[in-house]
């Protein structure tokens, strides 16, 4: 079998160790494969020699019958022996040019990477394809070593240099059914390379039904594999979609959201800072929608269960294992998290802090000012002061568009004009009023409003949510948020009686409790520039 011929997209590695109690190995091994199982690694580190032949000799016999090829993990001598399609080789294992002066012309010759060195000699090298992980945590194997775990972000990197030179890849490491959507739609290059497929151990050896285990993992990867046109963000934009992307169709598809929100009441969940809990909550009411402010790790699944939004915003970080376990849940549940990175260039804590919840899950929208997209983006552009930005970026299209695609989400960068962007389309949003940038928590009832537009969009789009992360337009759903507390704010702030600060916060929210499609249609100020 060649090397574009092989199938990798569920890649099995064996770990007889795993299997539970009466189950044998070939047995486990034979249900996974009509389970969906397209190539096998046989990987046997405790295994003598004539064992391990044996193994893999019958490992063959099996999957021969399924017509699934079998690597032997590591052990070129192993491979030979037993006839097996090829070999998988480690950083400390035979060097793949050796490897492949041993084997036959045909062989194919995969090696694990973990860093952006190890890829780039194993393209140099003439691998076939590379495990890039452990992208988790796991037990499987000892992964304990710093940078050992290389996370979304790192496996990101890795497939980037494998761009345009036809070497595959499946991520390892920590992967499972539920996980597994959130780390085809997180691991792919600013330009969308994707992954070829995910190698798992322990979600299927373990299974006491490898069957019906190697088949969720399947289903879930061909749902995700049929939309075939996920945009650079990982959501699938249709053209009826793009055509909706103008003034008209933006300003009509945010007046109906408003009437929605109102309508379908989003439970918002918060896990936000002390300063704003009270206003977001107001905030959230006002709209139409249910605010829950929870942050104890141990209620997240069950919250993640109820229909509606998740905003995460790191103003104060007391919860982070809630945060994490918050998100996580989402988005196993098609539920949209919006991601407030507040302050998140202040301190060195701030920024490992958002670097790891980015690394757990995946956000359908992250929201900040000037000095936090400068942050995430590593630009250091803009200064900030604490969480307040001082001055803006000199191309910020450029600037939302290009996190968008690292971060495959929808990107809000907020300031005196909003820019909003899915990594092709930008949108401009020149409605608000300076108050709104002048109290407390103006940017986090920001991060409340898209949190309810989001949610409510999420619980009415039509269609099926398989191989979606995310049901529904995030990018309309996030202006369709944006205009609403913007021309609030410019309500709230022409009012009778409002002369500062104090008085515009309760202004705002009977303003957003009183706000009409109509409005919206009368007052939005949008311009949209299309890559
Ligand atoms: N000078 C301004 N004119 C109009 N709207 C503004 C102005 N400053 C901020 N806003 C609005 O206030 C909201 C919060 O933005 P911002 O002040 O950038 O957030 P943060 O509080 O995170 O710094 C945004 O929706 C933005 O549109
Ligand atoms: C072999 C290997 N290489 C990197 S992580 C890993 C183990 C993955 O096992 P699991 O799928 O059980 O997390």
């Amino acid at each position: 079998m060649k090397q574009h011929d092989i199938d990798l997209s569920l890649y099995l590695v064996t770990g007889r160790n795993l299997l539970p109690h009466g189950k044998s190995y070939l047995t486990s091994l034979e249900e996974a494969l009509r389970g969906g199982v397209t190539v096998v690694q046989v990987r046997e580190k405790g295994a003598d020699t004539a064992e391990f032949v044996e193994i893999a000799k019958e490992t063959i016999a099996l999957c021969s019958r399924y017509n699934i090829p079998v690597l032997i993990n590591d052990r070129i001598d192993i491979a030979l022996a037993s006839g097996a399609a090829g070999v998988h080789l480690g950083q400390t294992d035979m060097p793949l040019v050796l490897a492949r002066q041993l084997l036959p012309p045909s062989a194919i010759v995969g090696v694990s990477c973990t860093t952006l060195e190890h890829a780039r000699k194993a393209v140099e090298d003439g691998a076939d394809y590379v495990g890039l992980g452990a992208v988790y945590a796991t037990s499987t194997k000892d992964v304990s070593a710093p940078g050992r775990v290389c996370g979304i972000a790192g496996t990101c990197a890795m497939l980037s240099v494998l761009e345009g030179t036809g070497v595959k890849a499946v991520a390892i490491g920590g992967i499972k059914s539920t996980n597994l959507l959130r780390t085809l739609h997180g691991c792919a290059s600013p330009t969308g390379h994707a992954l070829d497929g995910v190698a798992v151990v322990s979600d299927i050896m373990t299974s006491p039904e490898p069957e019906t285990a190697a088949r969720r993992l399947a289903q879930t990867f061909r749902a995700w594999m049929a939309l075939a046109s996920h945009g650079p963000t990982g959501f699938l934009v249709t053209s009826e979609q793009l055509a909706q992307y103008t003034q008209e169709g933006i300003s009509a598809a945010a007046a109906a959201l408003v009437d929605t929100v109102r309508r379908v009441r989003p439970l918002v969940h918060h896990i936000t800072n002390n300063v704003v809990k009270t206003q977001s909550a107001n905030v959230t009411l006002a709209l139409g929608g249910s605010p829950i402010m929870a942050e104890a790790e141990a209620e997240q699944a069950d919250l993640a269960r109820a229909p509606g939004g998740l905003l995460i915003n790191i103003g104060t970080v007391d919860a982070l294992d809630g945060m994490l376990a918050a998100g996580r849940h989402a988005n196993q549940n098609g539920k949209p998290v919006v991601f407030d990175p507040v302050g998140v260039g202040a301190t060195a804590f701030r920024r490992a802090t958002a670097a790891k919840l980015l690394d757990t899950w995946q956000p359908a929208v992250i929201k900040g000012n000037a000095a936090e997209i400068g942050a995430l983006a590593d630009l250091n552009e803009v200064k900030s002061q604490g969480v307040d930005s001082l001055g803006g970026f000199k191309d910020a299209p450029d600037v939302v568009r290009s996190l968008a695609r690292k971060h495959r989400c929808i990107v809000v960068l907020s300031g005196p004009t909003d820019y909003l962007s899915d990594g092709s389309t930008v949108i401009r949003l020149s409605n608000g009023h300076e108050l709104l940038g002048q109290i407390t928590g103006g940017g986090c009832i920001l991060g409340t409003a898209i949190a309810t537009f989001c949610g409510a969009t999420s619980m009415t789009a039509p269609g099926t949510s398989e191989g979606v992360l995310v049901k529904g337009d995030m990018l309309l759903a996030t202006a369709a948020a944006t205009l609403a507390l913007t021309i609030a704010a410019q309500h709230a702030a022409s009012r009778e009686g409002v002369r500062g600060q104090g008085t515009f916060l309760p202004a705002l929210i009977d303003e957003l409790a009183m706000l009409t499609p109509e409005a919206v249609l009368r007052t939005a100020r949008i311009e949209v520039e299309t890559d």
